[in-house]
């Protein structure tokens, strides 16, 4: 079993301390390391040991040291320089920013090299990001760019989406992180058309079976039948029928205010949603300590927790892991290593 790499996500933040939590438990973790700062990670340790003895860091020099490390033990890949001085917590950083994205970049190419079997990462900080130069408004932008550079193909052949998912709710989004004006226009038969195949594609694989997909609309109410607006008339149920003719097993497009609580109820595996805050508003709701956030259309496994870098807590010690602990129990899931 390849092993799976955990970005340690922006060091101002959360990231280092819910890894830390997330290696206390022995079963879950086995077999994974982190990429990253050895210095962030001894912090992070520290914030949670509550003055006690902090989980031991192991500096490992290649991926498969990490199975040589005794339990308990987080083993950690020094990506890049190490850190000094150590960013304050909680504090937007150039310096954070860069370590954040040097973790995902090492662990991408090695995700796509097939020397690792997955990446679970942990959250970074968007500004940290555009400040250390990174032009990718998140890891998903990222990773897409980077598969597309491995596979030798253009963006427009490397479509991903975000799909958030509990126990109780899977969503996936026509558009991500763009403006909510920007959101409209990319409600187009072409993208709402890609989200239903990828849609289906990757949940076919996860359930074994067709998804039963149900399409949120644009407007209150779905429009009301072009009484609020026509999107769903001319372009949401134009793609629908697409889909459809191709066999997906696609429903709606139905009132957004009401379609995830019939998902949740059990009518629905998954709803597509049109933007960013339709979409996550309803799962996060339900508890940012349950939700993943998978990529869909990546030749790579990625999982993250649902949750941010949460600047208001980091270093506390209080973060709750169960977020990451669910992505990484994803993340095997979805890498057959389970
Ligand atoms: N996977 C990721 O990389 C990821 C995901 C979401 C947001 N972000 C980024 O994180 C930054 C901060 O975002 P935000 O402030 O909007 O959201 P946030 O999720 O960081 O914080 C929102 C609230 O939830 C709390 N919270 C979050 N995670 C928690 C946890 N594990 N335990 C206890 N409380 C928790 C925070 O303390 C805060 O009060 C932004 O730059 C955002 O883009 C990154
Ligand atoms: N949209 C995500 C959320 O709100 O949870 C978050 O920004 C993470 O995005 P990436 O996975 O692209 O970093």
């Amino acid at each position: 079993m390849k092993p799976l790499a955990i970005t340690i996500g922006d060091p101002a933040g959360i990231g280092p301390e819910i890894i830390a939590k997330a290696f206390a438990e022995q079963a879950l973790t086995a077999g994974c390391f982190v990429a990253g700062d050895v210095a962030c990670m001894r912090r992070g340790a520290a914030a949670i040991a509550g003055g006690g003895p902090p989980l031991p860091i192991a500096l490992i020099a290649s991926v498969p040291e990490a199975a040589q490390v005794p339990p308990r033990c987080i083993p950690v890949l020094q990506v890049g320089a190490p850190l000094d001085p150590l960013p304050a917590w909680g504090v937007v950083s150039e310096a954070a920013g860069r370590v954040a994205a040097k973790a995902v970049l090492w662990a991408a190419s090695a995700a796509l090299r097939g020397e690792i079997a997955g990446v679970v990462t942990a959250p970074l900080h968007k500004e940290a990001l555009a400040a250390a130069g990174l032009p990718y408004p998140g890891h998903t932008e990222l990773l897409q760019a980077e598969a597309a550079a491995h596979a030798g193909v253009g963006l427009d052949r490397m479509p991903v989406r975000m799909m958030l998912a509990n126990d109780e709710l899977r969503t996936v989004l026509v558009s991500i992180h763009v403006a909510l004006r920007a959101a409209l226009e990319a409600v187009t038969f072409a993208n709402v058309r890609e989200t239903l195949r990828i849609t289906d594609a990757a949940l076919a694989a996860m359930l074994g079976r067709r998804p039963r997909i149900a399409v949120a609309g644009l407007n209150p109410h779905a429009g009301e039948g072009g009484l609020f607006g026509r999107e769903e008339i001319e372009v949401i149920v134009p793609a629908m029928r697409d889909a459809q003719a191709a066999g997906l097993d696609v429903h709606g497009p139905f009132a957004p205010d009401t379609v995830f609580m019939r998902a949740r109820r059990g009518e629905f595996d998954v709803v597509v949603a049109m933007y960013h805050d339709q979409g996550l508003i309803p799962v996060k709701y339900l508890g940012v300590e349950k939700g993943v956030n998978v990529t869909l259309g990546l030749p790579l496994v990625r999982t993250s927790p649902d949750h941010g870098t949460a600047f208001d807590i980091a270093g506390t010690g209080t973060a709750d892991a169960a977020s990451l602990c669910a992505a990484i129990g994803m993340a095997r899931r979805l890498a057959g290593n389970s």
